[in-house]
């Protein structure tokens, strides 16, 4: 493979780390150089419309679906792309960060398909990006074999995962890596580095490169990644269309333009997810200022409220009617030590799962290998032997706009304890996130990125509308804090106390506690080497 020299190079600034050679090669950071060279200004144009999007709606602007694209919603004749090698049964994919055990785990969960993510269950510390890189590459190769200190043995079995790969979302920077002077876009980064080293070789092993694309706002967005495809497609002299991605709709925006961000993508597309936990913060974050989107507890704003009803009904017809599949997004509950709690942990999931394929989807998400079993079981239970059923249509469902908004019928002032919960949740996040761990099991649940984003905007938003006071939250935090640092004496609890103070309790609410916190405490910065 041969690229040409793009007109800038990639720096690095970070210290080499074991293996890492392998993946910084010079032709895999020209191949950066170029995407960044191509797509930053047009990212950079987007993130500014982000913005200007986000004043419109504070300011009183309505949502709704957009009036230019009508055209595209009323063409009853297009569809998306046929199912690519390794995608056409999706009944049941597991989630994780890329880390090695655990990426062998997941291959070998029996799930059709692992979504390999550098985006809500990553912290993006530089080896976790080049480290999840190395892992995915010798998955690629099948050599991901090994056995840890204490003996305990990983093989990757005969029939592996079908591995997708979720960059991180736009608004990250990747701050070890550099062009012209500045930080290169964190999803090009996770998007190019696969991309190079491992599109080639899974198209030889008979798939090809799948991604998760997070976070998108709107049709733009994904008319971008399209034309990231294209470009990397043709620089790399893969055939123009063996790219695949599902993207995750889990912002209220989106939520408007699903027809479109298919349509976009439509050669490229694998259909759309119900990301149900950004989508949650999404809502707050873009209406939180209203009364009328004044939200309770997280644990009572669930998948059966009538707005989060109305939003993946309107993702299984959307995707059905253009050919695409739906994916269920993730329940939180997570298998336990204790049996009790096991088992009503397993019973939870086992609704949910049964609510997505009696709604239509075509599979689901988990988020721990023991979930993979019960999550095959209910979809084998709706779809028998057919791999998908894209032909259930939903023509039933008939979905306007004030039923994705319809939240007053929920609102509602938090519980003590709900308040002291998203605070406990928030912390004990914020402190994994620090050490490296973008995901962690809470009291039974899974707690990620988007998870605790959903944690300090609602007490944002409470102390906001008065429905909550600073003093009652500054007693909890202590108290909180004094108890994570009794369970975890290594806790680096003045850098989670001013991570908590500054997204959660500023008068403006910062728009992601990442970009930030990423700077500030990930970074580690050494000389330049290239
Ligand atoms: C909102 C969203 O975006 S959802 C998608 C993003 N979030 C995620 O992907 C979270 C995925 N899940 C996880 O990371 C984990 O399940 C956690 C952190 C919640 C819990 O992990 P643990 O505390 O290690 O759970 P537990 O002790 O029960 O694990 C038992 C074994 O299963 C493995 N395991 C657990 N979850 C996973 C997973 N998702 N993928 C692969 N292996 C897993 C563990 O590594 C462990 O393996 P080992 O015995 O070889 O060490
Ligand atoms: O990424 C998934 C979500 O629920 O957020
Ligand atoms: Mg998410």
């Amino acid at each position: 493979m041969t690229i040409s020299a793009p007109a800038r190079a990639v720096r690095v600034l970070a210290a080499p780390g074991e293996r890492h050679e392998e993946i910084l090669t010079p032709a895999a950071l020209d191949f950066l150089a170029r995407l960044t060279e191509a797509f930053g200004e047009r990212r950079e144009q987007l993130l500014k419309e982000r913005r200007r999007q986000a004043i419109r709606l504070a300011s009183g602007s309505p949502l709704d679906f957009p009036v230019a694209t009508a055209a595209v919603r009323d063409d009853r004749t297009w569809r998306v792309a046929p199912q690519a090698p390794g995608l056409k049964d999706r009944r049941v994919e597991i989630t994780g960060p890329p880390e090695r055990g655990m990426a062998v785990n997941a291959l070998n969960s029996g799930a059709q398909v692992w979504m390999a993510d550098f985006e809500d269950a990553t912290a993006p510390t530089w080896d976790n990006v080049i480290g999840g890189q190395l892992n995915l590459l010798d998955a690629c190769q099948r050599r991901i074999d090994f056995t840890t200190p204490e003996g305990k043995e990983y093989r990757l079995g005969e029939n592996p995962a079908t591995i997708m790969v979720r960059p991180r979302a736009w608004h990250l920077l990747e701050e070890h890596l550099e062009v012209d002077g500045r930080p290169v876009p964190a999803s090009l980064v996770d998007f190019g580095l696969y991309f190079f080293h491992c599109a080639q070789r899974q198209i030889d092993a008979g798939y090809g490169p799948y991604f998760y694309l997070p976070k998108l706002e709107n049709r733009y967005e994904a008319r971008l990644w399209n034309d990231i495809f294209v470009f990397a497609q043709e620089l790399l002299g893969i055939p123009r269309g063996t790219v695949r991605a599902t993207v995750l709709i889990e912002t209220i925006t989106a939520a408007f333009e699903m027809e479109e961000i298919l349509y976009e993508l439509r050669e490229h597309s694998a259909g759309l997810n119900a990301g149900r936990w950004d989508y949650l913060f999404s809502l707050i974050k873009t209406f939180g200022h209203r009364t009328d989107f004044l939200l309770p507890d997280r644990a009572k704003v669930t998948m059966t409220a009538p707005f989060m009803r109305a939003y993946t009904e309107l993702l299984v017809r959307t995707c059905h009617q253009r050919g695409a599949h739906a994916i269920g997004g993730m329940a939180a509950h997570v298998p336990g030590k204790d049996p009790e709690a096991h088992h009503a942990a397993l019973a939870k999931v086992r609704l949910d799962k049964e609510r997505a394929a009696e709604d239509g989807f075509d599979g689901s998400w988990v988020a721990h290998p023991g979930l993979v079993p019960l999550c095959r079981e209910v979809f084998d239970g709706v779809l028998g032997e057919h791999p998908h059923q894209l032909d259930c249509t939903r023509e039933d469902v008939q979905v306007e706009a004030r039923d994705l908004l319809s939240v007053r019928r929920i609102s509602g002032p938090p519980t003590e304890q709900g308040v002291r919960t998203n605070i406990a949740v928030a912390l004990r996040y914020f402190d994994a996130w620090l050490r490296g761990q973008g995901a962690v099991a809470l009291d039974g649940l899974m707690e990620d990125a988007a998870t605790a984003e959903i944690a300090r905007v609602q007490i944002w938003q409470w102390l906001r509308h008065r429905v909550l006071d600073r003093e009652t939250v500054l007693r909890v935090l202590d108290e909180e804090l004094a108890s994570l640092g009794a369970q975890h004496p290594w806790a680096a609890l003045e850098e989670v106390r001013e991570l908590f103070e500054r997204n959660a309790l500023a008068s403006e609410l910062p728009l992601f506690f990442t970009p930030d916190a990423y700077t500030r405490h990930l970074v580690r910065r050494a000389e330049g080497r290239s």
